[in-house]
């Protein structure tokens, strides 16, 4: 372990050799792990269990105003980590911008629900699964811990305490515990998945439709998404839906609206070519189908791209449908209808529309409603969310919802109000580009 922290380079980003060194090690520590199940590979990290994280919240919150906004803090604590290890700089993109507004979300997603560890451990523990496609490893969490405490002491100035200080370090390692109970329960998946672009197709002058096929069996269930890495800008990941339910031959869909000059997204959308190859995590979120959720009429409601999920919903529903190849529905099951509400800013923008009609010849469980902002050309007219709350009772429903995160919101808080309970209503995390939560209090 402690031998890694010496590979890398002190400028560039992270390359192949240093990941085939981590893949030799993971393969020896997982094989270490199966030997002696029971000993604990970082014996000197504390575990989840009995912390007090109110105590800590509540002395945190109290000298919070010393170190926030977090610019500042964060700021110092990459300036120090980076003077400490230079060659970590080698694991994050070229700009930081994006990881320090990242960085400053967990922050306050900690704070905010440090009451509560279990849940705290649940999301941190992913994380940490999904930390391992940058090939972060247990001891890069010393560092930052130890710049952490620099950069919180020169941020706060003279009202610092040490008490406070050390209850920022048992949050820490807190979540730090949970990250690394998450890396070691996911050695035996690899820490990300290569895929080569087979189709690229710009279907809108920002958008693009790209099917890509892993090299390696990739794992996931209709309605999730996977961060998302091209070679332009290495060590960038961002999520995005994957718009199919998996296919025998394992080809994935993506679609990607440009949201910036200089991103991930124009990379994707402007820059990719059919040959080059992306590298994608650990498939994530619980916009999934469970057995349980085909008891139900479903309601999905989707806008712009956020229509990639519902399709691969769509998809697998219809593949357990009679004369579909999936695992077939129960016959009470077969009885469900699916209304689709799929909100666009014009028809133009309506990528996919020859999908929706294909499906709307053939599939008689689905309902389509296309809502268009400009004109009711389509069927329905106006915001997305006020479309769905005009056009029936969905309390008896499950809903699943995508899109920009206002859309959802504004969905969720409509359905809710009108007695859909919050428990049947699933969308992913809404403020998240990296898998961090919002706070509670943001319908979910
Ligand atoms: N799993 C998910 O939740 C997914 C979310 N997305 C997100 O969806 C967004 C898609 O972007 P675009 O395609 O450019 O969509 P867009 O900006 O074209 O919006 C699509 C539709 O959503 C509705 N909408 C947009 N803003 C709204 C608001 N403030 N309030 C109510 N309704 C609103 C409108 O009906 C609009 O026509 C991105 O933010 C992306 O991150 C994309 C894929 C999956």
């Amino acid at each position: 372990m402690e031998s890694l922290t010496g590979t890398g380079t002190s400028t560039g980003t992270v390359g192949g050799e240093y990941h085939a060194l981590l893949a030799r090690h993971d393969a020896m520590r997982l094989r270490n792990r199966l030997l002696s199940p029971r000993r604990s590979a970082e014996p000197d990290l504390p575990g989840p269990a009995r912390y007090d994280g109110a105590a800590d919240q509540r002395l945190i919150t109290e000298y919070l105003d010393l170190v926030t906004p977090f610019g500042e803090l964060i700021e110092h604590l990459y300036a120090e980590m980076f003077r400490r290890r230079p060659y970590l700089r080698s694991l994050f993109p070229a700009s930081m911008d994006f990881q320090r507004a990242h960085l400053a979300r967990i922050f306050r997603y900690l704070i905010e629900n440090l009451h509560d560890p279990d849940e705290v451990a649940a999301l941190f523990t992913r994380l940490g699964r999904d930390h391992r496609k940058l090939g972060v490893r247990p001891v890069h969490y010393r560092t930052f811990e130890a710049a952490l405490r620099v950069a919180l002491r020169r941020t706060a100035g003279g009202r610092w305490t040490d008490a406070v200080e050390a209850a920022w370090v048992r949050m820490l390692r807190f979540a730090v515990a949970a990250m690394v109970e998450g890396a070691e329960a996911t050695l035996a998946e690899p820490p990300y998945w290569q895929a080569t672009v087979t189709a690229h197709e710009l279907r809108r002058p920002d958008l693009a439709v790209l099917h890509v096929r892993p090299h390696e069996p990739y794992p996931y269930r209709a309605g999730q998404y996977a961060a998302v890495e091209s070679p332009l800008l290495p060590q960038a990941w961002r999520p995005y839906s994957l718009a199919c339910a998996p296919r025998p031959e394992g080809e994935l869909e993506l679609h990607v609206r440009q949201t910036c000059e200089g991103g991930v997204s124009e990379a994707l959308v402007t820059r990719t070519l059919v040959g080059d190859v992306l590298r994608l995590g650990p498939a994530n979120g619980t916009m999934t189908l469970d057995d349980d959720a085909l008891d139900r009429d479903l309601l999905l409601v989707a806008g712009g791209t956020g229509w990639a999920p519902v399709k691969a919903l769509v998809e697998e529903l219809a593949g357990r449908r009679p004369g579909g190849a999936g695992r077939p529905v129960r016959a009470a099951q077969e009885r469900r209808r699916v209304q689709l509400f799929l909100g666009a800013r014009s028809r133009d923008e309506l990528y996919d529309a020859w999908v929706l009609a294909d499906w709307a010849d053939c599939r008689p469980w689905l309902r389509v409603v296309t809502v268009l902002d400009e004109g009711a050309a389509a069927g329905a007219y106006g915001p997305v969310a006020e479309a769905v709350a005009r056009h029936g009772d969905w309390s008896g429903h499950l809903a699943y919802v995508s899109g920009p995160p206002a859309m959802v919101g504004a969905t969720v808080s409509r359905l809710t109000a009108a007695g859909l309970p919050a428990d049947r209503i699933r969308h992913d995390p809404l403020l998240d580009a990296g898998g961090v939560r919002p706070r509670p209090a943001a319908a979910r």
